[in-house]
């Protein structure tokens, strides 16, 4: 059943909540916004699904208008967080501000968000615009659980935009594919590389030309916390260097039932290296910004005890 909400459109903060699944591009998306704000002050709020935040460092600017929370899936435990800082937000800078982003951990429904942003406490004050969703055009989806392809098809069906990323990896035939396979019927799509999205599929000119409703189903998905989906974490810290050949060769080994990993490390040389693996794929490069002593490590995988044993002994020789 299809529901249409009307906004508040006294409400003065610009909302937009960007979903997708691990590693789909929601980080890169956020960057890219960051760096065609043009003029317009942004608030970031980014929701890792570790109990460190690694998204903390993968945002470009270090700035007082981002707020990141841990170890999550925005949907149970996190929700009180959720409206919460949202609320502290609104309170310390929403004058200062003229939209937010929120980015939702891979894990979790955006639809929980909206449901968030709906307290009449938040509503006065914000306005969800819109909710877009990555998808990842490189990462095989017939690959995962049932769980898991349920949680990105509710996190399509609950977007008001469904950007299908990274398209410089698969050819045509692939990205046509998995349209079919992903996509309702009339759904609004781009594509993208690099989540280069147009600003303006974001910021509205002025709030009187922001979309009026969003049309949104009736049921989110039932549950996304880690457990249920069948997943587990480990998170993994350190101060000081840590030992990049032992790293580099867990890297290479590492199974593919690890979904992603995301890591920001300090070399001996006092480089600060900002790892990620996502689909298969892995990517590095160095921050500048980044001045802590400690190196940190966050892995989801699915939930197999032989897989985080195996893991255990490895980060036990960095
Ligand atoms: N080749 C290619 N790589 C991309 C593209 N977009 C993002 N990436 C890379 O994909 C990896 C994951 O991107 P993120 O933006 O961190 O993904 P995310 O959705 O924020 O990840 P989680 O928050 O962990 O769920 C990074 O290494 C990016 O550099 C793209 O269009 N093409």
């Amino acid at each position: 059943m299809i529901e249409v909400r009307t906004q508040d459109m006294t409400a003065e903060l610009g909302v937009t909540v960007v979903a997708g699944f691990l590693g789909a591009g929601k980080t890169t998306l956020v960057n890219h916004l960051l760096q065609h704000a043009d003029g317009r002050r942004l608030g970031v709020m980014v929701n890792d699904f570790g109990a460190l935040n690694i998204d903390e460092a993968l945002v470009d600017e270090r700035r007082d208008d981002l707020i990141t929370l841990s170890n999550g899936c925005v949907c149970c435990s996190l929700q009180g967080e959720l409206s919460a800082s949202i609320e502290s937000m609104i309170k310390r800078r929403g004058g200062q501000l003229d939209h937010l982003l929120i980015e939702c951990s891979g894990v979790s429904d955006p639809e929980r968000v909206v449901n968030v942003l709906h307290y009449p406490r938040i509503r006065a004050r914000a306005r969800l615009e819109a909710v877009i969703t990555l998808v990842d055009a490189a990462l095989d989806h017939a690959d995962l659980s049932p769980a898991l392809r349920h949680l990105v098809a509710s996190q399509v069906d609950n977007a008001d935009l469904v950007v299908i990323n990274k398209v410089d990896l698969v050819d045509e035939q692939d990205i046509a594919r998995l349209e079919q396979a992903v996509l309702l019927p009339g759904s609004r799509h781009v594509r993208t590389t690099q989540a280069a999205l147009p600003a303006d599929f974001v910021f509205w000119p002025a709030s009187s030309e922001a979309p009026t409703f969003r049309r949104v189903r009736s049921a989110p998905s039932p549950t996304t916390s880690i457990e249920a989906l069948g997943l587990e974490t480990l998170s993994w810290k350190r101060e000081g260097a840590v030992d990049m050949n032992a790293l580099s060769a867990l890297l290479h080994d590492m199974p593919r039932q690890i979904l992603r990993f995301k890591g920001v490390v300090r070399l001996d040389d006092g480089r600060v290296l900002a790892l990620q693996r996502a689909a298969g794929r892995l990517t590095s490069r160095e921050l500048e910004h980044w001045t802590t002593d400690e190196s940190q490590l966050v892995f989801i995988g699915e939930d197999s005890p032989s897989l985080w044993e195996w893991l255990t002994q490895r980060l036990d020789r960095l």
